[in-house]
Formats: C-alpha cells, sequence, structure tokens
C-alpha cells in the first residue's frame, strides 16, 4: 500500500529502517529482505552517492516495500528523491523552504523536529506528522512524554539512538507513531549479503507491535 499521507506512515510497521547504502547493487536483496521480515516502508538515506540510485531500483523492482528517501537537507534533494521514485521523504529538521519543497512533490513527509517550539512552527503549518531527532540525544522518551500533554496532536517517529530494547517503550507513548533507525541493517550483514540475518532482524522488530 502506498501511503498516502504522512499519517499512514505510521500504519505500514512498528519500525521504518534507515538504511545506509555504499553500493546500490545490494538495494534490491536488501529490500527483499526486509519486506520478507515484515518491514514494507524503509528509509534510504541520501547521505551516499548510493542513495538515488537505490531508491531508483527498490521502486522499480520491489513491489512489496514502500521506499522512501531520508536525510533530505536541500529543496533539490526532494525533487530529486521524488523523480527517482520516493514514496516519502524524510528529513532530519526542518525550515520553512524545506517543508514547502517537501510539501511540493506531493508525496508525504516527515520533517525532524527536536524542540517544542519546532514541533509548534510545523503545527502552525498544518504538519502533524513529524521526525523526532536525534531521539535520545535530544530527551528521549521524557521529551516526548511532556511534549503529548501540551501538543497532542502532533505525532512522531522517533529516530537517533533507538534499539530493540528501548523500542517499545516509545512505541508506548501515545504520540508515537513508529520508530526509525539504522540496528537492522548491520554494515557487516550488508558487506556480506547476509539477507537471512537481515530478514531475522525485520522479523523481530516487525513484532514490536501489530501493524495497522
Ligand atoms: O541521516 C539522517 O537524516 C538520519 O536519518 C539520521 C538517522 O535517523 C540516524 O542516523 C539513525 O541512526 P541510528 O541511531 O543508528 O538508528
Amino acid at each position: 500500500m502506498k501511503p498516502r499521507s504522512s499519517a499512514d506512515l505510521f500504519t505500514l510497521a512498528p519500525v521504518i529502517p534507515v538504511v545506509v547504502l555504499d553500493d546500490a547493487a545490494t538495494a534490491v536483496p536488501l529490500a527483499r529482505a526486509l519486506v520478507a521480515g515484515g518491514l514494507p516502508a524503509i528509509e534510504v538515506t541520501l547521505r551516499t552517492e548510493a542513495g538515488l540510485p537505490a531508491i531508483e531500483r527498490i521502486a522499480a523492482e520491489v513491489p512489496g516495500a514502500v521506499v522512501g528517501a531520508g536525510t533530505v537537507t536541500t529543496p533539490a534533494q526532494a525533487a530529486d528523491a521524488a523523480k527517482a521514485g520516493a514514496a516519502f521523504l524524510v528529513s532530519p529538521g526542518c525550515t520553512p523552504t524545506l517543508r514547502e519543497a517537501m510539501a511540493a512533490t506531493g508525496l508525504p513527509f516527515l520533517p525532524g523536529v527536536a524542540t517544542a517550539s519546532e514541533a509548534l512552527a510545523l503545527l502552525e503549518a498544518g504538519v502533524t506528522a513529524m521526525k523526532f531527532f536525534p531521539a535520545e540525544a535530544a530527551g528521549g522518551r521524557p521529551l516526548l512524554k511532556s511534549l503529548s500533554g501540551p501538543l497532542p496532536q502532533a505525532r512522531f517517529c522517533p529516530t537517533g539512538g533507538i534499539t530493540p530494547a528501548n523500542a517499545p517503550d516509545y512505541l508506548a507513548l501515545p504520540n508515537v507513531g513508529c520508530v526509525g533507525g539504522t540496528w537492522l541493517t548491520p554494515g557487516d550483514a550488508l558487506a556480506a549479503g547476509d539477507w537471512a540475518r537481515i530478514t531475522a532482524l525485520a522479523t523481530e522488530a516487525a513484532a514490536l507491535r501489530p501493524a495497522g
């Protein structure tokens, strides 16, 4: 299912794997391994040159995947990611310029925030689904819990320092839609093409909460 709204991204799975690829050739088997484990939404960061071609390949060759672009920091990257076939966009922080560029693609997006003022600026613009980054460093679960009082309409995907151990506590918060993290795609498993290990990690993560 392609997400139509940003809130739809929260319904696909409890975890969005954040993927940093050095070689776009690994993108398709990696995406298949994650989907096989029950994690269809995949955020491929634009931190590496391989990011855009990886998005292109996954979008074209893995029908069960919902591939998005992460680390979107400029309007040009938002447009490029949309052109490559991204189904959603994620940014580590946000400015009005970046928000407008992401909105202009027509794709669902999760702009990054770390404070009440940043969340308020997005709420003023009608954006209620956000990435909370860097989650652990910025205050973690206590900060999110504190925001749920005054800003109950804001919902978050905490990312940055999330692990299988702390993910359940985040997912238990009323203002957390899903969490994100890189732990599903360890560098050594990627290098070795150990797709079975990645499917096993995805399966564990998918069980953190029933989808929907
Ligand atoms: O580049 C970005 O915009 C990001 O998306 C940053 C990632 O969310 C974090 O790097 C997650 O990393 P872990 O803490 O290893 O799970």
